[in-house]
């Protein structure tokens, strides 16, 4: 099941709701504070632990949770911030019969630290009087878990304000927050464990799960599988990838147009120099821009058909405006630079870039990154689970390509073809010995499909 991503705004809302709904607030607070003590011990154990609490509500959910490691037989010390401002806070603070120390040069280090300092709440960078201090608990600590959000974390944009360290485990509150899956602050989450606190959480935008690919139908033939067309262009060995992956990917078949012979592809893959080619109905999906080079007629020429396109690379370097692409069934996948090359220096988060990408144009955005986003114009947006860093390697990006194209032409629609091959792209990075070239990649797909 995809898990659902919620801003700041969304979740005070969805709490507001529940509240109107008869949901005691503390009573929210105290299944938060269960759940992140539960997760805790499945992780940690019952060990020497410190809860660091701030003034707000994640500081509330650190008393609830310190109580509750307490009574499972952990040896448990809270430093605050200082007195709770928020309602549930003070009570949940209440029920914490046992000291509470401040956090400052002198508190001493414990093997688990429980981040509660600020959540969904955080708006400017924390004040170095504690930031300083935690930084040295947060080092110090063998293990330190999150409440919500690492702290310093700016939850809708991804943004690192004040940077703490790494949490091993952050343990979200209701749904993922945008930042769960954005970087720079994706990478100091560590592991990301849901916590269901009984809100409802249906969301347009989630973290992307394993897709459910088409059933192969036992009577088909392999055009009823798919049919991928690609469009060589300066450098082949880009197109060459490409048109590989979508082989793998289980297109039924794979055509490439070429003017001179391509080495090194499987020779299932048919190579032709006939422009006519390019008219064939069957054609589920035409792919264009890897190893394009400066010929912009190959653009020209794939925009003048009705084929559902993927466009990738130079392509999207060639497109000029984005309303040259209104009307077409496309998928782009661009980088961060291809990104700015073709829609410039739009405002707000990445989330926010991607979905003005995909509105503007009307076509299936796929932002590349460490933090790929697939965006859909009518506000769908999918965030990819984290991937190896080793994919940040020469290729990889045509193998992406090539298997969304696959995907498409499988008859997925635009939207999910973009995700499933996103998904499909990072567990076959998985899956190869680190570090891998993009060939491994394409090696790996059979066995995470
Ligand atoms: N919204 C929900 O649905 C739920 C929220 N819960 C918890 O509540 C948290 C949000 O609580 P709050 O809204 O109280 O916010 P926080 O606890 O994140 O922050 C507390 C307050 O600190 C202040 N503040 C912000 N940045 C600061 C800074 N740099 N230095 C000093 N003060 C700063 C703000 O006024 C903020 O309201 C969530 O992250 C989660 O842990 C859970 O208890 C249960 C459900
Ligand atoms: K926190």
């Amino acid at each position: 099941m995809a898990r659902p991503i919620l801003t700041a705004t969304e979740m005070r809302r969805l709490e507001q709701h529940a509240f109107e709904a008869g949901t005691d607030e503390y009573a929210l607070m105290e299944r938060a504070g269960a759940a992140l003590a539960e997760a805790t011990l499945r992780f940690a154990g019952a060990r020497e632990t410190l809860v660091l609490v701030g003034k707000g509500n994640n500081g509330g959910d650190g008393y609830v949770a310190a109580r509750l490691l307490v009574e499972a037989g952990a040896s448990v010390r809270i430093a605050a911030v200082g007195e709770p401002t928020a309602d549930s806070a003070k009570l949940a603070a209440k029920d914490w019969s046992r000291p509470v120390e401040a956090i400052d040069e002198n508190t001493a280090p414990a093997d688990l630290v429980l981040d509660c300092l600020f959540g969904t709440g955080l708006t400017r960078p924390i004040d170095e009087d504690i930031a300083e201090p935690a930084r040295r608990l947060f080092t110090a600590a063998r293990r330190v878990v999150a409440c919500d959000l690492p702290s310093g974390i700016e939850s809708d944009t991804g943004a690192i304000l004040t940077d703490l360290g790494p949490a091993d485990l952050t343990v979200t509150m209701g749904a993922l927050k945008p930042a769960h899956r954005l970087s720079p602050a994706m990478q100091a989450c560590g592991r990301v464990a849901s916590a269901a606190i009984g809100l409802e959480t249906q969301s347009d935008w989630f973290e992307i799960a394993e897709p459910d690919l088409p059933a192969l139908d036992a009577q088909g033939h392999k055009f009823d599988r798919g049919m991928v067309h690609c469009l060589s262009g300066a450098m082949p060995g880009a197109i060459a990838l490409s048109a590989h992956a979508a082989a793998r990917a289980g297109a039924g078949y794979v055509r490439v147009s070429t003017s001179r012979m391509i080495d090194g592809l499987p020779s299932s893959v048919v190579q032709t120099e006939d422009a006519g080619a390019l008219d064939d109905e069957r054609i589920g999906c035409l792919l264009v821009g890897p190893g394009m080079g400066d010929i912009p007629p190959l653009l020209t020429v794939a925009l003048t058909k009705t084929h559902p396109l993927v466009l990738d690379a130079d392509a999207l370097r060639h497109v000029g405006e984005p309303d040259r692409l209104a009307g077409h069934d496309a998928i782009l996948t661009p980088h961060e630079g291809e990104f700015r090359a073709l829609f410039g220096d739009l405002v707000g988060s990445k989330a926010d870039r991607a979905l003005l990408a995909a509105q503007q144009t009307q076509c299936v955005i796929v932002y590349k990154g460490p933090d790929t986003l697939v965006a859909a114009p009518d506000g769908r947006l999918g965030f990819a689970p984290p991937a190896p860093a080793a994919l940040a390697t020469a290729g990889a990006g045509d193998v992406l390509s090539g298997i969304i194209a696959a995907m498409r032409a499988r008859g997925m629609e635009p939207f999910e073809a973009a995700c499933a091959g996103v998904w499909l792209h990072g567990r076959a990075a998985e899956a190869c010995d680190i570090p891998f070239i993009a060939d491994d990649l394409i090696a790996a797909l059979p066995d995470v499909m």
